[in-house]
């Protein structure tokens, strides 16, 4: 008869954070991915990035294949008391990262939801040129046409 999986608590998984030693949790499991680290096509960045919290959505956003998700049982190590995950943790988007930021690392970051100041943000500003510079030409074409007609 199969042994029932081990069950961990939050403040356990956690203690599992760096380079040698790295435990994530997807869908309530627990994965001990040291050992992924180095061949991890996203990097081992994320991995990291991805310890003492939920990296549920994170791991969904990637849109991993079914190879990923097979590959994943390797991994695991048991599941996670739910009760124990603290909501300040659950999903909260990781920490930025200053300077050392790959592509893949920053995927993530940049699904995580910071709306609040999304409205002063470069990109908003890029959009609102977007709409106005065609507008404007718009705009002037029908000035010199009724101008033009009227010579
Ligand atoms: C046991 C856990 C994990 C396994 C086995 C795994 C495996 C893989 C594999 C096989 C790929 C190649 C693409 C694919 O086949 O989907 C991949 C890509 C990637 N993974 Fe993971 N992964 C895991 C966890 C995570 C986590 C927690 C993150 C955090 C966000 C992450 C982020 C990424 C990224 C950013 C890519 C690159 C996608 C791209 O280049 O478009 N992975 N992973």
């Amino acid at each position: 008869m199969a042994s029932d999986p081990k069950v961990f608590v939050f403040d356990e998984v956690a203690k599992h954070n760096h380079q040698q030693d790295c435990w994530v949790i997807i869908s309530g499991k627990v994965y001990d991915v040291t050992s992924l680290l180095e061949e991890h096509p996203g990097g081992d960045e994320v991995l990291l990035l991805a310890t003492e919290r939920d990296a549920t959505d994170d791991f969904e956003e990637v849109g991993h294949s079914l190879t990923a998700s097979e590959q994943m049982e390797e991994y695991y190590v048991g599941n996670l008391d739910m009760a124990t995950l603290p909501k300040a943790v659950a999903n909260r988007p990781p920490a930025p990262q200053s300077g050392t930021a790959t592509t893949a690392a920053a995927k993530p970051t940049a699904a995580a939801p910071t709306t609040t100041s999304s409205a002063e943000s470069p990109g908003s500003l890029i959009k609102v040129f977007q709409v106005l510079i065609p507008l404007l030409i718009l705009g002037i074409a029908f000035y010199m046409q009724y101008y033009g007609k009227k010579q």
